[in-house]
């Protein structure tokens, strides 16, 4: 093999895109560099200033085409790599981060007439208004048993494709008819590299409720809603190519604003929690992988097949050939640590920090760090941002027990940390106790920077964690799927034993933490169950009353 040979991975994520060059012989990641979007996300207002209602995230499409831009020819740059020695590109983007277009590609927030109309506009995956739509969706299929429905757990998310469209029929029905095509990010962009229009098996499965070679009967649809009765045949439905699969050439076009070749390897899209799994060279069954960012995606391959309640999905082949590919998720993990630090971050605590030259985070961590296990007298439910799993509910909230007079913002800002530690130990023991073993732990993202959250994690789920040896997982993983595409690699598990990255036991759990947190822990489940399993719907209540003074 040519060991010059380089291809080049780009992870679309929440405010910016990454774009990485990487060496296919051993996944050397010779440069990077990010993108910020210039619109971050639309969460209270489109550009032109036309308010949005609670619980809506929006983007704009021209903030992704820059990255390809400004991201990629300043990695190439920077790598002092040649445009001949790149043989690929791969993409990953967050999901179900999904659009309306017309049949050409055009977004339709991008013509004059729809660019003050919000669901014109690509819904980000945390976008969280259609929940009533989610509701009818998983009542619906429950009372009509709707085979597809275990593959989910038992409840399909307010954040995908389905609930998401449909919120657009019942709200702007003449943005609903002018939709042409409505499709995943992860494969518009792979569209707009490309000239074609092929959708990844990946989104497909996990937000598109396409299981078994099919989609939800329009029998199904109709009883939804009689205009929906077309959505699959008429707005969804696409040749479906496997992860790894050469999408296409890239175009001219994509060639002058990347600076890389025309007609070299375009990979079909992915996502970028599954992208990450071959970057932690995580290809046997039981190895999973938390993706912590913003929020935590756990994604896990399996040759067991389990309903485990609760989780996001169940895909044959989701994640990688071969294995059943799952997924579960906790919608906020640092956007909880980051909503603190806006919000319960006081002046003299800024002065100190600015003093000590940490940021916010890095502060309230060190001062966290020097408390014992409990010692806060506090517990935290970690849904500020709603719960994706196991109880897949957007409308609930977050709560903190135990604040006192006494209670400072290292105590909020610890326990907080914890919440979304029992978050994650409540996902594994789902998966074990529905008989699907998790055999190893993987932590990639943002937070591994965090050293107290990691150790957090290993306490509370009493396991020793893996930490993947990349700041740049989903580039990293998918400049690997493009090096498959490219034919580089004849599989992605070659790929991923070549040019993956991990480093075992990096956080051990201590027994007697462990033991402390046993207590805590079942404090939060206690709560957990009581607020989020129908014993107390406060929280629920609590969201109309707001909705009705808004
Ligand atoms: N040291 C830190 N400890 C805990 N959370 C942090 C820290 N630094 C940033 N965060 C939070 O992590 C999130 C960013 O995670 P990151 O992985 O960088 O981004 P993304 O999920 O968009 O890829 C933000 O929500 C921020 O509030
Ligand atoms: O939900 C998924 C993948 O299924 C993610 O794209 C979504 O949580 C966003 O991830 P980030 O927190 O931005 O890394």
């Amino acid at each position: 093999m040519n060991p010059e040979l380089c291809v080049v991975g780009v992870d679309f994520g929440t405010l910016s895109g990454r774009a990485v060059v990487v060496r296919v012989r051993d996944g050397a990641e010779l440069a990077s560099a990010e993108h910020l979007y210039a619109h971050a996300v639309l969460d209270r207002e489109l550009p032109d200033g036309t308010p949005l209602p609670a619980d809506w995230a929006l983007q704009v499409p021209a903030d992704w085409v820059e990255v390809l831009r400004t991201a990629v020819p300043e990695a190439l740059a920077a790598a002092g790599v040649r445009a001949e020695q790149v043989v690929g590109i791969g993409t990953d983007f967050t999901a179900c981060t999904v659009l309306p277009v017309l049949a050409d590609g055009t977004p339709l927030c991008e013509l004059p007439a729809f660019a003050a109309r919000p669901h014109a506009y690509p819904k980000l995956w945390k976008h969280h208004a259609a929940q009533g739509q989610a509701d009818r969706i998983n009542a619906l299929a429950a009372e009509r048993k709707e085979a597809w429905l275990e593959r989910y757990g038992g409840k399909v998310s307010s954040e995908w494709e389905f609930a998401k469209a449909l919120q657009v029929l019942e709200e702007d029905p003449e943005v609903y008819r002018r939709t042409e095509r409505w499709l995943e990010a992860a494969d518009w962009i792979v569209w707009r590299l490309c000239g074609r229009y092929v959708r990844n098996a990946c989104t497909a499965g996990y937000k598109g409720q396409y299981q078994d070679g099919r989609y939800p009967s329009s029998e199904y649809l109709a009883a939804l809603h009689p205009d929906f009765a077309g959505f699959v045949a008429d707005k969804l439905e696409q040749p479906i190519a496997q992860l790894g699969d050469r999408a296409g050439g890239l175009t001219a076009e994509a060639a002058s604003w990347t600076g890389l070749a025309e007609g070299i390897a375009v990979c079909v899209g992915n996502v970028d929690a599954h992208v990450t799994a071959p970057a932690a060279v995580a290809v046997e069954p039981g190895q999973m992988v938390a993706i912590m960012g913003t929020s935590t995606c756990h994604v896990m391959s399996s040759d067991r097949y389990g309903t485990v309640p609760g989780m996001c999905g169940i895909v044959d082949g989701g994640i990688l050939p071969g294995l059943w590919g799952y997924e579960a998720g906790q919608s906020g993990v640092g956007d909880i640590f980051g909503w603190f630090v806006r919000t319960g971050f006081p002046a003299e605590y800024a002065a100190a920090a600015e003093a000590a030259g940490q940021d916010p985070h890095a502060h309230l961590t060190a001062l966290a760090a020097r408390q014992k296990v409990g010692e806060h007298g506090l517990v935290a439910l970690d849904w500020h941002s709603g719960n994706r799993s196991v109880l897949v509910d957007h409308d609930l909230s977050g709560v903190i027990v135990g604040q006192t007079l006494a209670t400072r913002p290292e105590d909020v800002y610890r326990a907080l940390l914890e919440a979304t530690a029992f978050g994650t130990r409540t996902i594994v023991e789902a998966f074990e106790t529905a008989g699907v073993p998790v055999r190893e732990l993987i932590i990639a993202g943002g937070l591994t920077r965090n050293a107290l959250l990691m150790q957090i994690y290993a306490d509370v789920t009493r396991r020793p964690l893996s930490l993947i040896g990349s700041t740049q997982g989903p580039a990293l993983g998918a400049a690997m799927h493009a090096a498959v595409a490219a034919g580089a690699h004849p599989d992605i598990r070659t790929a991923a034993r070549a040019m993956g990255k991990v480093e075992r036991g990096v956080y051990l759990p201590d027994p007697h933490r462990a033991a402390a947190y046993d207590r805590l822990y079942a404090e939060y489940r206690t709560l957990h169950d009581y607020f989020g399993r129908g014993a107390n719907d406060v929280m629920h209540r609590l969201r109309r009353i707001r909705t009705e003074a808004s």
